[in-house]
C-alpha cells in the first residue's frame, strides 16, 4: 500500500546504519527525514563544512557509486522543534540509545512510531523497564535486523560494503504478546505509517526489507545473535580479520554457542516450542526452530558467514576497540550473562559469556593504554 501523505521521520543515529537507510528513503519515498544529531556544534558542522549533505558509495555496486542527498531540516535536543514526533528511527549503537532518546521523550506518546535498528538484545528490556515506564502511553516499537554492512569514508560520507537485507517487526510490549499472527502484521502493513513507509516497494525493493511477524523476526535475530557473539569478541580481542579465526575457532566457539542456547531457550521457551504449539495452526507462520538453533548447525553457519562469507571484514567490535570507542559488548555476550542472573541461574551458568568479555574489556584497555603511553612492544 502506498502513503498518499508525506511521513515525517525523525533519524536518531546518523552513522553508516542511519545514513545507507536515511539515502535510500530519500531516494525512493517522499518522506521528509530530519536527523537528530548530538548538539548543536554537531549541526552547524554538518551545515557549514557539508552544506547538510549526506554520501554513500555502494561498494557492491561496479562502479562503487556515490550518491548524495542535502537535508532541508537538522535538528539537536537544544534546536528541535518541539513537534510531535510521529516515526524515529533508532540507528545508535545500543549503549547510546537511552542517552539519545532522552531529551525527545516529552515529544513521543502512544501515536509515535520507534523503531530500533542495531544488532544485539536488551534494549527493549531498557525501554521498558527505564524509558516507557507509563503503560498508557508508549509508542507503537518495533525492531530492525540490519544485515547490510556499512563504515565511514569521511565526515557524513559512509561506504555501504555488503548489501543484505533488513528484516522488521513489531516487538511486544508484553512477553505475552511474543507470538503474533498474521492479521496483527497484515494490519499495520495496511494502517501504520511507518510500515507503510519501510514497506514502499521501491525502498523495500532498494534495500531489501520484509515486514514480518515477531516470531519470525527472533528467530533471526537470535540466529545473528549467536553469530555475533562469536565474531565479534573474538576477532576484537585476538585483533583479527574475520578469515584469520576459521582454522582455530571452534573450540571456542562451541563454548559460548552452547552455553548462550541453553540459557536462551530458557528466556525464550515460547520461541522454541513454537514448532509443536503453532506450526500449521491458520494465521501463523510456519517456522524451523530447533533445527536452526542448536550448536551443531550454528557451528557451521557461524564459521561459514563469519569466517568464509565475511572473510574480509573487520567485525564491528574490533572496530570499536581499534579506534578506541566502547562497544556493545553488554548487549551481545553481556546479554547472555545478564539473562542468567535474571533468571536466577547458578552462578557458573554464564561462566564462558562473562570471561568472554572480561578478555573485550581487556582488550580495550590494552589499546587505550598503548595509544596513551605508547607499545610496549616497541621498546
Ligand atoms: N556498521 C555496520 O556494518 C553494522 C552495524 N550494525 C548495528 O547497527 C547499529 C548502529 O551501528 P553503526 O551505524 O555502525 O554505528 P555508528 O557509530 O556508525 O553510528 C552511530 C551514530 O549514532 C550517533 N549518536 C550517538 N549518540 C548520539 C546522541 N546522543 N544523539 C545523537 N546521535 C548520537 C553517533 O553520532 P556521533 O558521531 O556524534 O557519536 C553516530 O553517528 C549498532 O547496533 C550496530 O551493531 C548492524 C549491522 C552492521
Ligand atoms: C556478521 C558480522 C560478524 C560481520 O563482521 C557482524 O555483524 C559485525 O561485524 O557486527
Amino acid at each position: 500500500m502506498t502513503l498518499t501523505t508525506k511521513p515525517v521521520v525523525h533519524l536518531l543515529g546518523m552513522g553508516a546504519m542511519g545514513t545507507i537507510l536515511a539515502m535510500d528513503m530519500m531516494n525512493y519515498t517522499n518522506s521528509k527525514v530530519i536527523p537528530l544529531l548530538r548538539s548543536e556544534e554537531k549541526v552547524s558542522l554538518f551545515k557549514s563544512e557539508y552544506n547538510n549533505t549526506i554520501g554513500v558509495k555502494k561498494l557492491y555496486l561496479n562502479d562503487a557509486p556515490l550518491v548524495t542527498q542535502q537535508l532541508c531540516i537538522v535538528e539537536c535536543p537544544t534546536t528541535f522543534s518541539g513537534n510531535h514526533i510521529d516515526n524515529i528511527i533508532i540507528t545508535t549503537k545500543t549503549y547510546q540509545t537511552k542517552e539519545a532518546l532522552m531529551p525527545y521523550l516529552p515529544f513521543i506518546d502512544s501515536k509515535s512510531n520507534l523503531i530500533l535498528i542495531q544488532n544485539g538484545l536488551g534494549i527493549l528490556e531498557v525501554l521498558k523497564e527505564q524509558i516507557f515506564t507509563d503503560k498508557t502511553d508508549r509508542p507503537n516499537i518495533f525492531q530492525g535486523v540490519i544485515s547490510h554492512g556499512a563504515f565511514m569514508d569521511q565526515g557524513f560520507t559512509f561506504n555501504h560494503a555488503g548489501w543484505a537485507g533488513m528484516k522488521i517487526a513489531r516487538l511486544p510490549w508484553e512477553d505475552s504478546e511474543m507470538i503474533q499472527n498474521e492479521k496483527l502484521k497484515n494490519k499495520d502493513s495496511k494502517t501504520n505509517e511507518l510500515v507503510m513507509l519501510l514497506t514502499e516497494p521501491e525502498l523495500a525493493k532498494a534495500f531489501g526489507i520484509e515486514h514480518m511477524t515477531y516470531q519470525e523476526l527472533l528467530a533471526g535475530q537470535l540466529f545473528k545473535f549467536l553469530i555475533n557473539c562469536c565474531i565479534n569478541p573474538v576477532t576484537a580481542t585476538v585483533d583479527a580479520v574475520n578469515g584469520e579465526l576459521v582454522d582455530g575457532c571452534k573450540d571456542l566457539f562451541v563454548l559460548i554457542v552452547q552455553e548462550a542456547l541453553e540459557i536462551l531457550r530458557l528466556e525464550y521457551k515460547t520461541l522454541f516450542d513454537y514448532e509443536n504449539e503453532y506450526n500449521g495452526k491458520p494465521n501463523y507462520p510456519t517456522l524451523k526452530i530447533s533445527s536452526v538453533l542448536n550448536t551443531d548447525n550454528m557451528m557451521e553457519t557461524i564459521v561459514n558467514i563469519g569466517t568464509v562469507v565475511n572473510a574480509k571484514n573487520s567485525s564491528s567490535m574490533r572496530q570499536d576497540t581499534l579506534y578506541l570507542r566502547d562497544t556493545e559488548i553488554d548487549y551481545i555476550n553481556g546479554y547472555i550473562v545478564s539473562l542468567a542472573r535474571k533468571l536466577n541461574l547458578p552462578k557458573e551458568a554464564a561462566k564462558v559469556n562473562e570471561t568472554v568479555i572480561a578478555f573485550v574489556n581487556l582488550r580495550t584497555g590494552i589499546n587505550r593504554r598503548r595509544d596513551m603511553v605508547g607499545d610496549m612492544r616497541n621498546i
